[in-house]
């Protein structure tokens, strides 16, 4: 069984579409929500789903060991950023070298780095006047939206979109790509 371990600080949405597409898979399990903000609505989605969860504080994940010997308890063979807003540190992309990914609401390496997370990356797409966005999904390295893509998916930017419609139209296509890649990736890892 490949065992993930979602980290996440926000609402959820994708997570939610996450565990639902493996909710009855053969070899692929949702073990883990990581999360790092308290009362996240990903945290009422795990418990609803009854998946254990990891609320990580800053001191241990930064300058600790990173909760790597508690992933390790629970078996984690990969691990899927999902609207998490933290740097993931060298401790734990050297522990799952290959084996951590990130969905970026934006075509990288445009609108990507620090600062751009959420509503930021919408508004600064808008600001730009770009005609197009999409998401990318990429390998994770030490830098932020810096690692090898893996993914991408496109979606026209209209003259009238809100930061809130362009949302909208990514999260369509996050909710539509995701999972389907997440598994995709875990089968090329199987068969290594
Ligand atoms: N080592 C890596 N860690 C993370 C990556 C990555 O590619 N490499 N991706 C991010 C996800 N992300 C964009 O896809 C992203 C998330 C957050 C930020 C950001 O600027 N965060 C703020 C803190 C925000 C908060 O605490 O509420 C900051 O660092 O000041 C940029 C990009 C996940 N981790
Ligand atoms: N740069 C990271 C970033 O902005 N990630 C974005 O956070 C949202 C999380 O939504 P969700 O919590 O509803 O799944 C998603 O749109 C994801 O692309």
């Amino acid at each position: 069984m490949q065992k993930i371990a979602i980290f996440a600080s926000g609402t959820g949405t994708n997570t939610a579409r996450i565990i639902d597409h493996f909710r009855h898979h053969a070899t692929i399990k949702v073990a883990l929500i990581v999360c790092n903000k308290p009362g996240a609505g990903v945290l009422d989605i795990a418990s609803r789903e009854g998946i254990p969860t990891l609320l990580i504080e800053k001191e241990p994940f930064f300058r600790g060991d990173a909760y790597v010997k508690q992933l390790r308890e629970k078996q984690i063979d990969f691990i899927v950023l999902s609207g998490f807003l933290w740097k993931m540190p060298e401790v734990l992309i050297k522990a799952w070298p290959g084996r951590i990914i990130n969905i970026h609401p934006a075509l990288l390496p445009k609108f990507g780095g620090k600062g751009m997370y959420g509503r930021f990356v919408h508004e600064a797409v808008i600001a730009a006047a770009e005609i197009e966005t999409g998401i990318t999904i990429h390998y994770v390295d030490e830098q932020y939206d810096h690692g090898q893509p893996i993914f991408q998916a496109r979606v026209s930017v209209e003259k009238d979109d809100t930061p809130d419609t362009l949302a909208k139209k990514v999260h369509m296509l996050e909710y539509e790509h995701f999972p389907r890649v997440i598994e995709e990736v875990l089968k090329l890892q199987n068969r290594r």
